[in-house]
């Protein structure tokens, strides 16, 4: 099984409701999916969405990755695959949502050569998960009215993005919090938003309310190491390290000072699966659990993010992967079931992507 070919297609997708985070609008998912084929007529699917603002890609830069790295894959053996996966790595810095796009293509060829379903081919069981759901940041009416529509869709975990001004957001959190039930967990992500002080004192503030969330997702800068030991030094809310954790390196760090609570891992900040799999590994190591989470992206990368979830499901505790879910409607045919929190893996080879309609 050689690889003759490697091709990238965008994939535009409208979302049901615009996505508002502290860094960002976006009103329609843009993202580019990668085809990788074989000489044997199998073909291995692989997609990332350019986040700009966390990691610094575009479409015009991860096509460029993309076709910088492709002519030391082509004509090779999928068999080969740690040398395939030595080229996707060492030939370009950065890059990891390309990269990723890349990895996620091999891993779906790799498991296909198997005939195994990749959460099998990377060890796990587990086939049904529960996902929250992201509930943008915006005025509090409306975003209570949004609580309310994902509970009464069947969702128990609400993330909830903040983190444009310390008193909106700690209204907003009150707020939401007396509106919904006890039994709604709220996570929140205030996406680099606050200052270390700040974080304190609204973190502090909530929680004299007797409010404490399942964890607040990186309150400051992504470099901002030492502020995220000061917050956990200083209050009762789990910390989650998103946008601080691209690589190992950036987790060991964190994990040695003790800094944070959870990981989110996403295979768009890790350049893809076999580094996710390495910092699920290495976080257990330190004892933290993970979250498993995606940027605004489509049905393929965020499907192999659940086989992921699968392969470490003891440390992957937590799944932040609704960007499904958010779409209004996308082209790919997919026998991994989204159903709205519910998420269901199936036994069908690979990623089990079964095409893409306009291919
Ligand atoms: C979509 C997911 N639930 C999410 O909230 N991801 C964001 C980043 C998304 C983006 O801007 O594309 C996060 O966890 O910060
Ligand atoms: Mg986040």
């Amino acid at each position: 099984m050689k690889i003759s070919n490697i091709h990238t297609t965008l994939l535009h997708a409208p979302l049901k409701n615009p996505f508002i985070t502290s860094l960002r609008r976006v009103d329609a998912l843009e993202d580019l999916v990668v085809i990788i084929e074989c000489d044997d007529g199998s073909v291995g699917y692989g997609e990332g969405a350019p986040t700009p603002v966390i990691t610094g890609e575009t479409i015009g830069s991860m096509k460029a990755a993309i076709e910088l790295i492709k002519p030391f894959l082509i004509g090779r053996e999928i068999d080969d695959f740690d040398t395939l996966l030595h080229h996707v790595h060492s030939h370009i810095v950065k890059n990891t949502t390309a990269k990723s796009a890349l990895e996620i293509a091999l891993y779906d060829l790799k498991a296909k050569s198997l005939s195994q379903p990749l959460y099998r081919m990377l060890g796990g069981t587990k086939k049904s998960f529960e996902t929250d759901i992201t509930i943008s940041m915006g005025e509090i009416d409306k975003m209570i009215a949004d609580c309310r529509d994902a509970v009464a869709l069947g969702y128990r975990t609400l993330k909830i993005k903040i983190g444009d001004g310390p008193q909106k957001d700690i209204e907003r959190i009150i707020a939401i919090d007396a509106a919904l039930g006890k039994d709604i967990a709220l996570r929140l992500d205030a996406n680099q938003g606050w200052s270390a002080k700040q974080s304190v004192a609204l973190l502090q503030g909530i929680e004299k309310q007797g409010i404490i969330a399942e964890f607040i997702e990186q309150p400051v800068a992504a470099d901002d190491i030492e502020g995220l030991k000061y917050i956990k030094e200083r209050v009762e809310t789990p910390l989650l390290a998103d946008e601080s954790i691209f690589s190992l390196k950036d987790a060991r760090r964190l994990l040695e000072m003790e800094a944070i609570d959870y990981v989110n891992i996403k295979l768009a900040k890790t350049a893809g699966i076999s580094q996710a799999v390495a910092l699920a590994d290495l976080s257990a190591e330190y004892g933290v659990k993970c979250m498993i989470g995606c940027m605004l992206e489509g049905p393929v990368s965020v499907t192999a993010g659940v086989h992921v979830a699968s392969a470490k499901a003891d440390i992957i505790t937590m799944l932040d992967l609704d960007a499904v879910s958010l779409l209004a409607s996308h082209p790919v045919e997919t026998s991994v079931r989204y159903e709205e929190s519910r998420i269901l893996l199936s036994d069908d080879i690979g990623l089990g992507i079964s095409g893409i309609e306009s291919l």
